[in-house]
């Protein structure tokens, strides 16, 4: 398999480290398969004068590619440090007599937020200038601020074109690189409400429990009151119901704006990474995938909006899971087309999608013009003949589709793995008449599968409720986020209904639960949205000095009594209304908004209280009161970086005095943009740190700590140990560590393990 599955482990004798030629790392021999190389020549996706090419770039290992991430102010400042620092620090480097390239910036990556590097780990490893530069990917990978993605893996969110209005959904989302820059998408400054909280929602859903854990995991460094994730097939997923906006006593359908398809494929296109693609290929993978992928398409199709857009994505360069889905798709919708975006993204070497193919079988000894030209060849019983459709054929007319309006990337073209994308739109108000005009593919197999469709009306609805955190242990797989695999599982469809604790007034009653509309095993927790006049929340917001307009009603616990017992979440008033409106089992909803106090027990004799967490920060801001906002310098952040439990009599003044003065309790400190003795601050920060009654702690989680000090002091100065609080009765503080961890992953460990292959 690829090189996900070395985490940590030796690769014996083989000398693949030992080299920086890159096209001495792999046996290019072994990178043959007569059936892969039959199949795509008869395709023609390229010109034959590429042929070659093609295979060669194929063959060749994939470069280390990454996207600065996370907020758009901590981005460009990241971005400008590896411009302006990082590669003119590594743009002479020579090792061992060979010259070595710096990082590049991805051209058509809009700001140059992306990056590749062709480095040899041993590299990385013994030049001293590397050493350094993997640091700081690595520090910064593990708060999110950096995150290796595989570079086509980062086109079909820049399609979506979301705005932090739109309603989005992510169908397959898992493991959740995509999400991720969804997010991040939709956090852009939302013109609209002009605050932190953007008004609109990203559903991300998997049908895979384990995976949706792990897509958690990944989106908890942009935490988002918008985000959902639930764990059920796309093919048949259930509407969810919303207050109607013009009479919210009645409940409607919700419909999204944008819609992501980045469905399970056979994935032949990262065969650059995953060499044992190079031997198990056969085109009975992805003819079997063509009804699923076509499934998926066309439930998105029904859930989209008028004037909505579905991206349509794969890692194949198969037409049958590609061009194939696409044109079913739009026979039997004719109220869609496929839409022009050859001028986007202009720096993008592409290819466009084909109008003709020809399926074969798993003997491969012919392909076949038409489905009739199949069939004539199979005999009675034969197996093959169910597994093929006349979807997986071009169709009549295939020439009014606009088929080539679709994507296709090839590695030769820009040192890339191979992609495809469609983006769709609809023109037209959802049809009430599906057929209108159009085809079915009434032979499909899709045909046969239990569907839900326009008739989500009639869905059962149900209240939304309580509470704890959702301290599910899911095993987490180490796996590259980039990686796009062909899993198909599908959800067991004996949906179990649950008995659910409504706080608010609005739940309605509990009802049936549709077969297919879930799975047997979900054991989450309830989400309860806090009443406003909760005195819990209404002590945590008077102590943390937030002002009223701060969105109380929108905070949710989860546990199973409904009590703001350890952790309080928030959402925005979207994912509020589908939470309280839809039967969380029935949905199978996994995650809902973001953590953003936490209970902190203050020391002996004093009450517990809430704090703010350090991720969630940007969301509190808008909502506190400046005056309690404590100035202090990079002095006062040296000190907190580089102990734990720092007394407050060791910091300089007017800090140590305004501190002396405070309450014990959560405080917010900003750091403004500075520079001293060579250490650097190139924006504001604020941080929040804990009071005990005399000591300070910088509430963050450790790596974020050593992040930030090599960000700012130019080396990691944390305490490598966690020292014993100096004065013991003071500071019974629990730090945060769990953080990102509910998941039964320690933040960071993905990327630990995706940068420390790198
Ligand atoms: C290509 S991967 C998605 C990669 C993801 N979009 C990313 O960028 O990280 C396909 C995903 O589809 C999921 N999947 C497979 N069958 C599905 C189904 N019927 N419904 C929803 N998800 C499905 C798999 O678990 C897998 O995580």
């Amino acid at each position: 398999m690829g090189r996900n599955n070395k985490r940590g482990g030796r690769r014996g004798n083989k000398p693949r480290d030992d080299t920086y030629h890159r096209s001495d790392l792999v046996d290019k021999a072994s990178m043959n398969n007569e059936r892969f190389a039959t199949y795509y020549q008869t395709q023609n996706i390229v010109p034959a004068d590429q042929w070659e090419p093609f295979l060669d770039a194929l063959r060749t290992p994939l470069p280390t590619t990454f996207r600065v991430a996370g907020s758009r102010q901590t981005a460009q400042s990241l971005n400008e440090t590896l411009r302006d620092t990082h590669v003119p620090a590594l743009s002479n480097v020579v090792f061992e007599e060979q010259p070595i390239p710096p990082p590049v910036q991805i051209p058509w990556y809009p700001d140059g937020l992306a990056w590749q590097f062709n480095v040899p780990k041993k590299v990385l490893r013994k030049s001293p200038e590397f050493k350094g530069f993997h640091s700081f990917l690595v520090f910064e990978t593990e708060v999110g601020n950096i995150s290796r993605q595989e570079a086509v893996s980062m086109l079909p969110p820049l399609f979506m074109e979301v705005e932090p209005h739109h309603k989005v959904m992510d169908m397959c989302a898992a493991p959740g690189s995509k999400t991720a820059q969804l997010l991040e998408a939709l956090h852009a400054q939302d013109t609209l409400t002009s605050t932190s909280i953007p008004s609109g929602l990203l559903l991300a859903n998997d049908s895979d429990h384990k995976r949706t854990h792990l897509l958690i995991h990944q989106s908890a460094r942009l935490p988002s009151p918008a985000l959902m994730v639930t764990n059920l097939d796309a093919s048949i997923y259930p509407g969810l119901k919303i207050p109607s906006a013009s009479n919210p006593q009645r409940l409607e359908t919700l419909l999204f704006d944008r819609i992501l398809c980045d469905v399970p494929c056979s994935g032949d296109g990262t065969m650059r990474k995953n060499l044992g693609i190079w031997k198990s290929w056969q085109p009975m993978d992805g003819n079997g995938l063509h009804g699923l992928q076509l499934r998926i398409l066309q439930r998105a199709m029904k859930m989209l909006a008028p004037h909505g857009r579905i991206v349509y994505s794969t890692c194949s360069l198969n037409p049958v899971e590609n061009e194939a889905v696409v044109a079913c798709a739009l026979k039997s919708n004719p109220d869609f087309h496929l839409v022009d975006v050859s001028a986007k993204l202009p720096e993008l070497q592409r290819c466009p999608g084909l109008t003709v193919w020809r399926p074969t079988d798993r003997s491969l000894k012919t392909t076949y013009d038409t489905y009739e030209t199949f069939l004539e060849t199979c005999e009675e019983g034969d197996v093959i003949k169910g597994k093929m459709t006349r979807g997986h054929w071009p169709p009549e007319g295939v020439e009014l589709l606009d088929l080539p309006r679709c994507i296709r990337v090839y590695p030769h073209l820009q040192d890339t793995g191979g992609f495809f994308v469609a983006v769709l739109e609809r023109t037209v108000a959802p049809l009430r008449d599906k057929k209108r005009g159009a085809e079915e593919p009434a032979d499909d197999l899709e045909s046969k599968k239990p569907r839900l469709d326009d008739a989500v009306e009639d869905e059962i609805v149900e209240a939304g409720a309580p509470v704890d955190d959702p301290l599910l242990k899911a095993e987490i797989p180490a796996e590259d986020a980039a990686s796009a695999t062909a899993e198909v599982e599908i959800v067991p469809e004996d949906a179990g209904s649950a008995t659910v604790k409504a706080k608010t007034s609005t739940n309605p009653a509990p009802r049936r639960v549709k077969k297919g509309e879930g799975g047997g095993s979900f054991k989450e927790h309830p989400y309860t949205f806090l009443p406003s006049d909760d005195a819990t929340l209404a002590s945590c917001i008077a102590r943390l000095h937030l002002t009223p307009d701060f969105p109380s009603a929108n905070v949710l616990v989860r546990n199973p009594e409904g009590d703001a017992a350890r952790s309080l979440y928030i959402t925005n008033a979207l994912v509020k209304a589908v939470v309280q409106n839809n039967d969380y089992n029935r949905i199978r909803l996994t995650f809902a908004g973001t953590k953003v106090f936490a209970k902190q027990e203050a020391g002996r004799g004093v009450d517990a209280q809430f704090r703010v967490l350090g991720e969630a920060l940007p969301l509190v801001l808008p909502y506190t009161d400046p005056a309690t906002i404590v100035d202090a310098d990079l002095v006062v952040l040296r000190t907190l970086v580089e102990g734990h439990y720092p007394l407050c009599a060791v910091f300089p003044e007017p800090f140590r005095g305004l501190m002396t003065d405070a309450g014990s309790g959560s405080h917010i400190v900003r750091f403004p943009q500075s520079e001293l003795n060579g250490a650097s601050l190139s924006h504001d920060v604020i941080l929040p740190i804990w009071k005990s009654n005399v000591s300070l702690t910088l509430m963050i989680d450790k790596k974020a700590k050593s992040a930030l000090s090599m960000r700012v002091f130019g080396k990691d100065i944390t305490s490598p140990v966690k020292e014993k609080p100096l004065v013991v009765s003071a500071d019974d503080v629990e730090l945060d560590e769990d953080a990102g961890e509910e998941d039964g992953v320690a933040a960071g460990e993905e990327d630990d393990a995706v940068m420390a292959d790198v």
